[in-house]
């Protein structure tokens, strides 16, 4: 679904990114992991399309098409969401009305979706306005399932979440990225990222990745890349094999 070449990606004057290679195939999941300010978010923003992030090599290719060049509300169209780890506050802009213009006319599910990660009593409020950290995320959360993308790109899901919307956060990913179905099946897949590891309890993933100073430096299996860091710390992931 996604084949990322040889990313280089400047923010201001300064290169973030210096040569991600990743690929994800139809209905997988990967999480990315790594320490802070090494360039996990500003992959997910440029795989997005903000336009901020400059490239200034390799490629993104997208089911076949290459869209390094893609406008994001392209992007959108052709099936790429994000959930942010900072969304911003939009005054005047009620969260029900964003939900019913990025449903593509399926306001039916809204009730039961924002019933799924306990928001519904925020559809008449400004988006993000006054939401506490963990509203936010479950308000973007809400915005994803209505949205239903194929490609789904999730930033820290967990920071700031409480227990129990942990658990219905978890639950509403795993559905969005049909977890329910054999590989085979599913038609969507995601890349998320995790510091904690705790939205493996609900979403099983199939591949992670170590980025670490803009760059990816280790690959393998998501829970036990996440052990290892637990106890041996990022350094460990420099002295990866499968790369
Ligand atoms: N708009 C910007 N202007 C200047 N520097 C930026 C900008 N956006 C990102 N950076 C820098 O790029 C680097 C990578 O940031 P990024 O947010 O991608 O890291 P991250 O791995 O997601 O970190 P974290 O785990 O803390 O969220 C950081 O040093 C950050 O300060």
């Amino acid at each position: 679904m996604l084949k990322i070449e040889n990313l280089k990606v400047k923010v201001g004057d300064r290169e973030v990114l210096h040569g991600i290679d990743l690929q994800i195939n139809d209905g997988e999941t990967h999480v990315l992991m790594g320490p802070n300010g090494s360039g996990k978010s500003t992959l997910l923003m440029t795989i997005m399309g903000f336009g901020n992030y400059e490239i200034t090599d390799g490629r993104i290719v997208y089911n076949g098409k290459d869209i390094t060049h893609t406008p994001i509300h392209e992007r959108a169209k052709l099936g790429i969401g994000m959930l942010f780890q900072r969304p911003p506050t939009i005054s005047g802009l009620k969260l029900g009305k964003l939900l019913q213009a990025v449903s593509g006319g399926k306001t039916g599910d809204i009730p039961a979706f924002a019933r799924a990660v306990n928001m519904e009593g925020f559809l008449e409020r400004d988006i993000n306005k006054g939401f506490s950290g963990g509203e936010i995320k479950r308000s973007e959360a809400l915005q994803l399932m209505v949205q239903r993308p194929d490609f789904v790109m999730i930033d820290e899901p967990e920071s700031g979440v409480d227990l129990e919307n942990i658990s219905l956060m978890g639950h509403s990913i795993a559905q969005l990225l049909q977890k329910d179905q054999h590989i085979v099946n599913r038609q969507k897949s995601g890349l998320i990222i995790t510091h904690t590891g705790h939205i493996l309890n609900y979403v099983e993933a199939d591949f992670g990745h170590v980025m670490i100073d803009g760059q990816i430096r280790c690959h393998g299996n998501p829970r036990e890349i996440l052990n290892v860091i637990k106890v041996k710390g990022y350094k460990e992931c420099l002295a990866c094999q499968q790369i």
